[in-house]
């Protein structure tokens, strides 16, 4: 007999919803498939020379495309214009201190600012620097500054099917290795990202931070931690490591940067603002250094090219970041649309990452060679199917060997689906899996591209390409 009671455990079924409700909106605009045809050959088939105006569900990048909130759009009114000393610097700054547990702030436009200010004060021209797989800007400042960048994450990190929980965790192995061979006064630093951008969104456990802390430590090397999804990687730590699990995210967030001298920060992610970013150190010396170059790149040290509004509005969002029903649902919403590609077998990069599903353009497109830029492809054609964006993740953003001159072949050959924060639903990821599963059926079709266009630096932003027949 049902009774009320087995008809709850029928239905028992818990879904999770976003914390917020909508109170502006921002109409979306259609376009024809003649119209996006149009576009994209326009755009080099190129992605990131579409006009955002003929993109209908702008998945390109996590990174300045936030929804802010009314608290942050009530602190951008509190703003304090002054060229030095503003208040919000002020408010930044202790912010940054409590949430992250650094002594030093050196606020920046964005994170590439950062970058460049750690690699000119901390690199001598032939030193090697380690990391957990490059990121473009992060290795362009340090090869810029004169080092050597070596990848020494995991070999898991490389293969889109393995299913390990800790993708972006650093091959100790890896690590002496290269320590022994360069010896440990060539090594300034340490490049450690939480989460791994290129690998997937993949984090690093709290254990491997402990350990590379252990190792650095035995010989006097630095560790600078990539903190731009660090909030998401303790999420992560939460969910999957043994210990965390009753923890709120603050701690394990202060804990794991505890395992770090000092990080970069694109605040245009985990901050949930539209621009930032910041530097921050507990080396008194290097932050002496890096306080005086700021004001050649960058502006006077307490505004680093952001406006005083900014920097509240970021205040407000290193908090809100730290909520975990919004962390919770941030993540749950990419879960969500792994869990619908995986449905149709469509393969990506496992587990889901923090910010993006990674399609394995490889695998979509297995009769391309990867200098046909299978993944840039596959971004174009996604286009062209559904107007929604997303980013080539392979050959073209791996760029040439400065020494040879030649392609670097990375193993993952990705096009990315990154989930801005706060500001898709889940109809939307519907409308984005079903584009999907279309070019999936129709791979067969697909002819790959041929560059003709390349610029000189990070060639993947303006690069241009035509089809091949
Ligand atoms: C992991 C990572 N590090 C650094 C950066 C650089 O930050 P920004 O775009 O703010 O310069 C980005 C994004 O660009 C990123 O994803
Ligand atoms: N960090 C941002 C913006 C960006 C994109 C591509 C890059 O290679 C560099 C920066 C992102 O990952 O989307």
């Amino acid at each position: 007999m049902t009774t009320l009671h087995t008809m709850g455990q029928q239905h028992s079924r818990r879904s999770w919803a976003e914390p917020y409700k909508i109170k502006v909106v921002e109409p979306l605009r259609t376009t024809t498939r003649e119209e996006r045809d149009r576009a994209i050959a326009e755009a080099g088939w190129n992605t990131f020379l579409l006009h955002s105006r003929d993109v209908y569900i702008d998945l390109l990048t996590d990174s300045g495309t936030s929804a802010m909130s009314d608290r942050q759009w009530a602190g951008m009114m509190l703003g304090d214009e002054a060229y030095a000393g503003s208040v919000n610097f002020y408010r930044l700054e202790e912010t940054v201190q409590k949430y992250y547990g650094y002594k030093h702030l050196v606020p920046t436009h964005q994170g590439r600012g950062a970058e460049n200010l750690l690699s000119q004060a901390a690199i001598t021209p032939g030193d090697h620097v380690p990391g957990n797989m490059y990121f473009t800007t992060t290795r362009f400042h340090q090869e810029k500054a004169g080092a050597t960048f070596h990848d020494v994450i995991i070999d898991e990190a490389h293969d889109t099917a393995s299913l390990h929980p800790f993708k972006g965790n650093i091959d100790l192995d890896k690590l002496q290795a290269l320590i022994d061979e360069v010896g440990a006064d060539k090594i300034p630093y340490v490049c450690m990202a939480a989460t791994v951008n290129m690998a997937g969104g993949q984090p690093i456990s709290m254990e491997n931070a402990r350990a590379v802390r252990e190792l650095t430590d035995r010989h006097g090397i630095k560790v600078y931690l990539d903190a731009t999804r660090a909030v998401e990687n303790a999420y992560f730590i939460i969910e999957r490591e043994a210990g965390y699990a009753d923890k709120p995210l603050a701690e394990v967030l202060a804990e794991f940067c505890s395992y770090s001298d000092g990080a970069t920060m694109s605040g245009k992610k985990d901050h949930l603002v539209n621009i930032g970013g910041w530097f921050a150190t507990n080396d008194d010396e290097l932050f002496e250094e890096v306080r005086n170059l700021v004001v050649v790149y960058e502006g006077l040290h307490t505004y680093g090219g952001m406006a005083g509004r900014d920097m509240e509005a970021m205040a407000i969002g290193v908090e809100e970041s730290l909520d975990m029903p919004y962390m919770r649902s941030r993540i749950g919403q990419i879960q969500y649309l792994g869990e619908l590609l995986e449905r149709w077998d469509i393969p990506f990069v496992k587990p889901v990452g923090g910010h993006a599903i990674f399609l394995d353009a490889r695998a979509f497109y297995p009769h391309l060679d990867q200098e046909q830029f299978p993944a840039q492809t596959l971004a174009a054609n996604l286009y062209a199917d559904s107007g929604i964006r997303s980013m080539e993740r392979g050959i073209v953003s791996a760029g040439r060997d400065p020494e040879t001159g030649e392609h670097r072949h990375p193993k993952l050959e990705l096009t990315r689906l990154t989930i801005p924060r706060r500001v898709y639903t889940q109809a939307h990821l519907d409308l984005v899996a079903e584009s999907v599963k279309a070019c999936f059926d129709a791979h067969d079709s697909a002819t790959g591209l041929r560059l003709v266009y390349e610029p000189k630096y990070l060639r993947f932003f303006q690069a241009r390409f035509e089809p091949l027949p």
